[in-house]
């Protein structure tokens, strides 16, 4: 069975380049143009969505009790802090309304729905750990958070010692029930995809 850390290996090299995103020098400098600041949170408003579905699969599939309420303790983190924060950040930016899916998100949209409506656990948690574990290894690599909530809560929001055992238990998980590999590799495309469509 193939390890969630062989999987990284087999595909460091779009993973790499979603991490070094400018997107993400930027996030960290605090200077990313608020159009694009805007295009990426609007996008990422309907990946929310689908995530929060996915994690719903996660519950409803888990094979053990145990890891059924990790998840559904995260899913209410999710549903709750991170989707305040866009409340917040998507009105001082001006989005009023839904957007229509760019490329990537709708990648990303079909990719999550296809892995909730199948059920199968190994799946949801492959595409869930994708996710969280790569933005986990960007906010890592950001030095102190700049000062401007706008920015600092995104990038808290994605490191700290809770997000890091959230995604060591995404890894437990997907090393004891088997990865999913074709959708390892699609969701680490669709990331560094996603970054890039920000820039318009
Ligand atoms: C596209 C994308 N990928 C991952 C995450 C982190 N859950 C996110 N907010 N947006």
């Amino acid at each position: 069975m193939v390890t969630s850390a062989e999987l990284r290996r087999r595909h460091a090299s779009p993973w790499e380049a979603a991490v070094g995103h400018r997107f993400v020098d930027e996030l960290g400098a605090g200077t990313v143009d608020d159009a694009v600041l805007a295009r990426y949170l609007a996008q990422d408003a309907l990946f929310l969505d689908a995530f929060v579905a996915l994690l719903g699969a996660a519950v409803a599939a888990s094979d053990r009790p145990g890891p059924r309420m990790v998840v559904a303790r995260q899913l209410g983190l999710v549903a709750g802090d991170e989707d305040d924060y866009f409340t917040r950040a998507l009105a001082r930016l001006g989005v009023t309304g839904p957007a229509t899916p760019a490329d990537p998100t709708a990648g990303f949209l079909t990719l999550m729905d296809d892995a909730r409506r199948s059920a199968d656990y190994p799946t949801v948690m492959t595409v869930l750990l994708v996710a969280e574990w790569l933005y986990l290894d960007w906010a890592e690599r950001l030095g102190d958070a700049p000062s401007d909530w706008l920015y600092a809560e995104w990038v808290e929001l994605h490191r700290g010692p809770a997000f890091a055992a959230w995604v060591g238990f995404l890894r437990d998980e997907v090393d004891r029930v088997g990865a999913d590999e074709p959708a390892f590799a699609r969701a680490v495309e669709l990331e560094l995809a996603f970054f890039e469509a920000a820039y318009g």
